[in-house]
């Protein structure tokens, strides 16, 4: 069964529709890649999950539950956790006060302690520099950290987006190789990553997102062995 089901989901800003009627399935325990070039709406789609962006049509479903009309809080709190674009850290906190606020809604408190200690388990790094401010850490740290914020929020889907924005190839595989470890300890994850092809060999599902509208769907294998989705998406 899916955890996460959108149906004919459309949203947008202003008069312009940019998602125009799309549809995905994430199952439990699968990592789902939402993939496509800049500008075709990706990150609209995140929004309009977390309720950041209220959905003008269609169903989002988390286990069968409606998300469309709850509060952006409900839906953290039915286990949506969107770690957005950009760092969006408070820079004039410390690494630990960063990774707590991912943890202060209710639910997410009582967990803590224990999400803590698997979070710098996971990333030792982030435990020697607890103490450090967040503006004075390296991207790749601080994109580290946002992740880990989102891990503290405990959630049923992690959904990322662009984890590799803006960083250094060898950061880029950093980061990844920690998505990919979250993915094999069971995860539910659905990234949303703008190169294609680097994110084709860890998926189990794709989504090729076009000018607001599911173009293609299926394993990320299928992906990489289908010659007309390079010739048409990626220029060949
Ligand atoms: N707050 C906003 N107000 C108006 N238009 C917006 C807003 N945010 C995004 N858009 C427009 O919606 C379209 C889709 O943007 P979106 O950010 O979802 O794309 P994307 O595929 O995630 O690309 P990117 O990776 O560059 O963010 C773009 O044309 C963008 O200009």
């Amino acid at each position: 069964m899916s955890l996460l089901e959108l149906s004919g989901l459309r949203a947008g800003y202003g008069a312009q529709d940019v998602i125009r009627g799309i549809s995905l399935s994430v199952a439990e325990g699968e990592f789902a890649a939402l993939v496509g070039p800049n500008g075709h709406g990706k990150t609209t789609v995140l929004r309009a999950i977390s309720g950041l962006l209220r959905a003008r049509g269609g169903q989002i479903l988390l286990a069968g539950q409606p998300l469309t009309r709850l509060r952006p809080d409900r839906i953290v709190a039915a286990g949506v956790v969107h770690v957005p674009q950009g760092d969006l850290l408070f820079p004039g906190m410390s690494v630990l006060d960063n990774l707590r606020m991912g943890a202060c809604l209710p639910a997410a408190a009582a967990e803590e302690k224990r999400r803590l200690e698997e979070v710098f388990t996971l990333l030792p790094k982030l435990r020697d520099r607890q103490g450090q401010l967040a503006s004075t850490l390296s991207g790749g740290e601080r994109r580290m950290v946002g992740i880990g914020r989102g891990l503290m929020t405990g959630g049923r889907i992690l959904m990322l987006d662009e984890p590799s924005l803006g960083l250094a190839p060898i950061v880029i595989d950093q980061i990844y190789d920690l998505v990919q470890q979250l993915a094999k300890s069971g995860r539910t994850i659905l990234v949303v990553e703008e190169n294609a092809v680097r994110i084709a060999d860890m998926a189990d599902r794709m989504y090729l997102l076009d000018n607001g509208e599911i173009a293609w769907a299926g394993t990320g294998a299928g992906f990489l062995s289908s010659p007309e989705i390079f010739a048409t998406y990626l220029g060949g």
